[in-house]
């Protein structure tokens, strides 16, 4: 017999994003191949957005995709995230010419604030929320406070992107696939101070550190083009990443919703004290995931330089929440 339809609602659905993400959650590729959905999109009530999110639409609808059980347009959080099960809050406020970074927060915490409302008013109680909008961890933050009445541990940031950044990196310089890679982490905020961890990471059972054993490369080579992959990418592309973040994406929806089998991913968590990170912050940690359900993978050893790392990424996180709390 076939399943029920699940309800996911994705935002900035019109965005460029969106149109790498929504074909490959129609096709069954982030929940499963026997998986039906029905997609709830969110765009801002703006004729030209939601004239762009009907051409989206009608696409969708051209692909005649056996698992799209219907698809509905919304500019109004409070219907569109109406029992959604999975929610990818994509959209958010770009930066602007002259714009400082407190304007940014400020702007996205007005977003992230009353679509927390809403996902806390209509959403399913156990609705499963990754946000993706920039900056990734903070909106993440503001949505779960303003939603106290969902568990905060169903509230995630995508650092997914990171660890598939730093994946491919290793792979590059040892020369092994990347498929072959287990136990890599990525440490806190989705910024340029992320930290991308191998000291445990390991290729058919062999250390990498040991196989890299270059700790210049490490810091001075590896932590530098991962954390500096978006803006390389915009750089070169006139755009910021949408193929790879939308891939991420669907990474983190489906490890988190179907499980991994034991390997480890990254996800952005609220913290609830691991690794000595204070509860409440939404950082990156590695996670294995089952039964719709993740777990930290606690009781690894931080050395000195890590905790430096792990330092400032907490101390740029701490102070972007500072930045909003007087907002939330
Ligand atoms: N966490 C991560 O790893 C990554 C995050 N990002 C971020 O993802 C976000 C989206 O990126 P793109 O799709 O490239 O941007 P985009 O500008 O192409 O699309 C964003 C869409 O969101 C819509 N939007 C804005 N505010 C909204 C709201 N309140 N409700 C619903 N829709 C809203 C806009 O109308 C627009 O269509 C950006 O904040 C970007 O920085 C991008 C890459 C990686
Ligand atoms: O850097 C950006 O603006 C987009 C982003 O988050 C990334 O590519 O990691």
């Amino acid at each position: 017999m076939s399943k029920t339809p699940v309800r996911v609602a994705v935002t900035g659905a019109a965005g460029q994003i969106g149109y790498a993400l929504l074909f490959r959650i129609a096709s069954g590729e982030m929940l499963g191949k026997d998986q039906p959905v029905i997609l709830q999109l969110l765009e801002i009530p703006d004729e030209k957005a939601q004239n762009a999110l009907k051409g989206v639409m009608m696409e969708l609808q051209d692909c005649a995709f056996p698992l799209l059980a219907g698809m509905e347009a919304h500019s109004d959080p409070m219907t569109a995230f109406k029992d959604a099960q999975y929610v990818l809050l994509v959209g958010a406020r770009p930066r602007g010419p002259g714009m400082e970074r407190a304007d940014l927060l400020a702007a996205n915490a007005q977003i992230f604030t009353a679509q927390g409302k809403a996902l806390n008013a209509v959403a399913d109680r156990n609705v499963k929320v990754l946000v993706v909008g920039n900056p990734a961890n903070t909106n993440a933050y503001i949505a779960m406070k303003s939603a106290p009445d969902l568990p905060a541990k169903n509230f995630t940031a995508m650092l997914r992107l990171d660890h598939n950044r730093a994946a491919s990196q290793i792979a590059e310089k040892t020369g092994k696939p990347v498929s072959a890679i287990e136990k890599l982490a990525v440490w806190g905020n989705h910024s340029p101070t992320m930290y991308a961890d191998y000291r445990f990471a390991t290729i058919d059972g062999q250390s990498v550190k040991d196989m890299i054993n270059d700790e210049e490369w490490n810091r001075n080579t590896f932590l530098p083009t991962v954390g500096k992959r978006g803006a390389a990418i915009i750089e070169a592309r006139g755009l910021s990443s949408a193929a790879s973040a939308a891939n991420a994406a669907i990474d983190h929806m489906r490890d988190w919703a179907l499980g991994t089998n034991g390997k480890w991913v990254t996800m952005g968590i609220p913290s609830k004290g691991w690794y000595g990170i204070p509860e409440g912050v939404m950082f990156g940690f590695p996670v294995t995931c089952e039964n719709g359900e993740y777990t930290v993978v606690e009781g690894l050893p931080i050395d000195e330089f890590s905790q430096q790392c792990i330092n400032k990424t907490l101390d740029e996180l701490k102070g972007e929440e500072d930045g909003v709390k007087h907002l939330l």
